[in-house]
């Protein structure tokens, strides 16, 4: 079987990569065919909502006031190219716990993938592998981590962990991730309930205790072992262990050594927005913070992500790395949080329109658009690496 390494699909030839994408646009129409997903970020989540179910929109929408906070927050700053500085060679990997990540940005968990196409997290991966982008799992996915590293090969994998109440589940998933070769664990802590999401309360829609999404639970042997009778033979009862157990509303810092002693792997915390807990979380030992509001889903009137980054970088003084997310649609807004001091992004929605519209080859196409224009707009602004970018990339403006 021919072997292939994330940085043959992208880091060797990333110099190119935006005009070798280009090209194929102007002139070979690629390879003959008209793109199947649109490049621009508006109308591609325009035609995926023409696509989806109400339900599965109404799902993927978030507190309107926040949603929208993240997007127009990006205008804060603003990107001042320089020039005659040859930008020829450039350089899109990032380095981030021993590892080399060939692109500045990985596949941000999304739960319940299946209810925008039926191939759900299985596409994703796979597009995922041909490019090398980095994926990160979510427990509540409709295909087991195990089965999704098998599919991920060689390209890095982290695991997005729900903290449940159980603490023997937990410690088994942590397990779990670490045997199917996952190199990192994301913990959720912004999702002990979910929001007041006034479109699913509308369409009266909860997705994720369709039984198949939870596919991570009913195949542990712990949580197996707490039900009376398998999940095969008594469906409802393990929804219902699942509702029981899916949140920790009570967990506080004085939890936190229960992953350091359950887990070799480099843990990030996910959902950090106020700098005093990310002082907390590096005083607490964590490997690295994930900025963000869960794109908008979970408090109304909360915070635009990119908004509360510099305070907190301010605060971590680069102690441990921090990643960003929530409202990344192009590669300006990742070139502008990696500018602040991200060392990578993680890219959400954007993907799982991909999906909605044309399955794996959207999410593929997705993936390339976004790192062609990754390229460019760092050799535009007469930067080479995207590594090496600080603030002084960009301008602040007056708010
Ligand atoms: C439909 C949907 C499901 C999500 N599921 C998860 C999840 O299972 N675990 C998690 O940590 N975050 C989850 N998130 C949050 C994303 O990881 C990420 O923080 C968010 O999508 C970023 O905002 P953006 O998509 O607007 O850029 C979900 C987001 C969406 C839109
Ligand atoms: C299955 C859900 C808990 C996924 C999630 O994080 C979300 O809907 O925001």
């Amino acid at each position: 079987m021919a072997t292939r390494t994330t940085t043959q699909t992208v880091a060797t030839i990333p110099h190119q990569f935006g005009n070798v994408r280009q090209r194929q646009v102007y002139t070979d129409g690629f390879n003959g065919r008209r793109p199947l997903v649109p490049a621009s970020s508006k109308l591609l989540e325009l035609q995926a909502k023409e696509r989806m179910s109400p339900d599965a929109w109404g799902y993927l929408s978030g507190m309107d006031e926040t949603m929208e906070a993240n997007i127009a927050a990006f205008r804060h700053w603003s990107i001042v190219p320089r020039i005659l500085r040859n930008v020829a060679q450039r350089d899109l990997s990032v380095q981030l716990f021993g590892q080399t990540l060939p692109v500045p940005f990985l596949l941000a968990p999304i739960g319940v993938q299946k209810i925008v196409h039926p191939d759900g997290e299985g596409a994703v991966a796979r597009a995922a592998a041909k490019l090398g982008v980095p994926m990160i799992p979510s427990t509540a996915a409709y295909i087991t981590l195990e089965d999704l590293a098998k599919t991920l090969g060689d390209t890095p994998r982290w695991f997005q962990l729900y903290w449940s109440k159980d603490p023997d589940f937990n410690a088994s998933l942590l397990r779990r991730a670490e045997r199917a070769g996952y190199t990192a664990i994301v913990v959720t802590l912004d999702t002990y309930y979910l929001g007041w999401r006034v479109d699913d309360i509308q369409n009266a829609y909860m997705p994720f205790p369709l039984y198949d999404g939870l596919v991570n639970y009913l195949t542990d042997p712990v949580f197996r072992r707490s039900l009376k009778q398998p999940p095969e033979k008594d469906r409802h009862a393990a929804i219902q262990l699942y509702m029981e157990i899916f949140g920790n509303p009570s967990l506080t810092w004085a939890d936190i050594p229960f992953l350091r002693q359950h887990t070799k792997l480099p843990i990030l915390l996910k959902g950090i927005m106020h700098p005093d807990d990310a002082r907390q979380a590096v005083e607490a030992g964590i490997d690295g913070i994930i900025v963000s509001n869960h794109g908008g889903r979970q408090v109304n009137g909360e915070r635009a992500a990119i908004d509360a980054l510099p305070d907190i970088v301010e605060a971590v003084k680069g102690q441990v790395p921090l990643l960003f997310d929530s409202g990344i649609r192009k590669a300006a807004d990742a070139f502008k949080a990696i500018a602040l001091g991200a060392k990578a992004v993680l890219l959400g929605r954007p993907y799982l329109w991909g999906l909605a519209l044309a399955g794996e080859q959207g999410v593929e196409e997705v993936l390339q658009n976004f790192i062609a224009d990754l390229d460019l707009t760092l050799a535009l602004s007469g930067h080479t690496a995207y590594s090496a970018l600080d603030v002084s990339a960009l301008h602040k403006e007056p708010v």
